[in-house]
């Protein structure tokens, strides 16, 4: 960089498990280490970034079949050097964290760490942000797996605290972090039951009221504005807005929408946060960017969120063929070097097939949105329909919804069930309003109530 003026990226990848967190930590050490200034007081830049790799972890890791610390997002560093080659600032942006994870896990994986982290927290700290025993949230319960082998869950939550400390994070700021994890646990464990009224909903039991109640005091927001954001929709009409009550199955799916809008805006934040503690520098000379994305994947059940990463993947490779086959055997021709030509898979079919406008899947899928008709199998039809005679595309044997692509590292069968949903990716507007009114309040030395700006909103 500093020879050739020149900025570079280090692209990680491979799949999950492979290496590629701690390989992307082993260099960023290296060019703190490079770049940083000798006996500068206080927290560096340098200090700062690799400060964010625990915090980001505690909120974006969880325990996998794969890897027991499998990122769930992906990242990109970008380092900036001034012009004497010294780390002058740094910036980290995320990709499409993995939200389901928040509501839903199976045996043998676990929640995000914080979770954990949480529950095994000092005694004053476990009482004050109200959690307990993990056994004891459904979002924790689902599976029968708490620890994870080596893993200190209580140290962890001290050294994530510590490490939230380095990147600027203030007391105040960790503990309104702290009771938003706290009103998650809490929110996933409201029940409900039908109600008086045809297809309504209320909450099941004493528990539930409980837990709307805790959830209500962590968040800053209003009981009854909770329950009714939870237990009814409002339609906008013509004539003016009507509220429709929800059934209780539709209760909880909106229960489990707003704890996954909630927990990824508060990873948004805390991500925001980093980058503005660790401060940009405008007048850089040139960067080096640090890529660790998701690798491949291939499970038993493959959704919208393997597509997306898988098509990551696809372009990835995509940009490695351009340069290391395409490029470089373009030049040897020119140069009419001598060498036996590297043979390799072009994926731009597999490329157009997902991502082409118009008439690739994501194409298709944004359209079927747009009609309120449309499922889920009338958009696996028009796939069918569509990419019948496609090489890349095919439809397994008697299925309904779905469908499996040919990628450049293995054939994967989707499950186009949720793809409609999770596509739209809105958020809820009565869960909007909820959080809008949220409002920290403190006493200010004079008495008067002030709004403490460290809400998250
Ligand atoms: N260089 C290394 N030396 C020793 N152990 C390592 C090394 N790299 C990785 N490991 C081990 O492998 C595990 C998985 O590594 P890592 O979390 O970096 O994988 P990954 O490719 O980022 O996976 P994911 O895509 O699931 O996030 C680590 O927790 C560690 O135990």
């Amino acid at each position: 960089m500093i020879n050739e003026h020149g900025s570079q990226s280090i692209l990680v990848s491979g799949e999950s498990g492979a290496g590629k967190t701690e390989t992307t930590k082993m260099l960023m050490r290296y060019l703190a280490f490079m770049g940083g200034r000798s006996g500068t007081e206080g927290r560096t830049v340098e200090q700062q970034v690799l400060e964010s790799n625990p915090v980001l972890e505690a909120f974006g890791n969880a325990k996998t079949v794969k890897n027991n610390n499998s990122s769930r997002f992906g990242k990109f560093v970008e380092i900036q050097f001034d012009k004497y080659g010294k780390i002058s600032g740094a910036a980290v942006r995320t990709y499409l964290l993995e939200r389901s994870r928040v509501c839903q896990v199976s045996d043998p994986e676990r929640n995000y760490h914080c979770f954990y982290m949480l529950c095994s927290a000092p005694p004053e700290d476990v009482k004050r942000f109200k959690v307990g025993n993990p056994r004891s949230f459904h979002y924790l319960n689902q599976t029968s797996c708490y620890e994870v082998a080596n893993v200190d869950d209580a140290r962890e939550y001290l050294e994530t605290r510590n490490a939230m400390d380095i990147v600027g994070i203030s007391q105040e700021e960790q503990d309104a972090i702290f009771r938003v994890v706290a009103a998650i646990l809490h929110l996933g464990n409201i029940n409900f039951s039908k109600g008086k009224e045809i297809d309504s909903s209320r909450l099941r039991d004493e528990k539930s009221i409980n837990h709307l109640k805790i959830v209500a005091e962590l968040l800053m927001c209003d009981e009854k504005l909770l329950e009714d954001s939870l237990c009814q929709r409002v339609i906008v009409t013509p004539d003016g807005n009507i509220t429709k009550p929800l059934d209780p199955d539709s209760a909880l799916q909106s229960r489990d929408a707003l704890a996954k809008t909630v927990y990824s805006r508060l990873f948004d934040w805390i991500v925001d946060k980093i980058n503005n503690s660790i401060g940009q520098d405008p007048d850089a000379i040139s960067i080096i960017g640090v890529l660790d994305i998701y690798g491949f994947e291939s499970f038993k059940v493959n959704s919208f969120e393997q597509l997306c990463i898988n098509m990551t993947n696809e372009k990835l490779q995509q940009h490695f063929n351009q340069h290391v086959f395409k490029m470089e055997q373009e030049e040897y021709t020119r140069d009419e070097i001598d060498w036996s030509y590297v043979e390799f898979v072009d994926n731009q079919d597999v490329l157009d097939l997902i991502e082409k406008k118009p008439g690739g899947i994501i194409a298709l899928l944004d359209e079927a949105c747009m009609f309120p008709k449309s499922t889920h199998e009338t958009f696996a039809q028009k796939m069918y329909q569509t990419y019948k005679s496609h090489k890349r595309f095919s439809k397994p044997k008697l299925a309904r919804t779905a469908f499996t692509i040919n990628h450049y590292a293995g054939d994967v069968t989707y499950q186009a069930d949720y793809f409609l949903d999770k596509n739209k990716d809105y958020v809820v507007a009565e869960h909007q309003a909820l959080l809008n009114s949220s409002r920290a309040t403190t006493p200010s030395p004079d008495g008067n109530i002030e709004h403490d700006r460290t809400t998250l909103h």
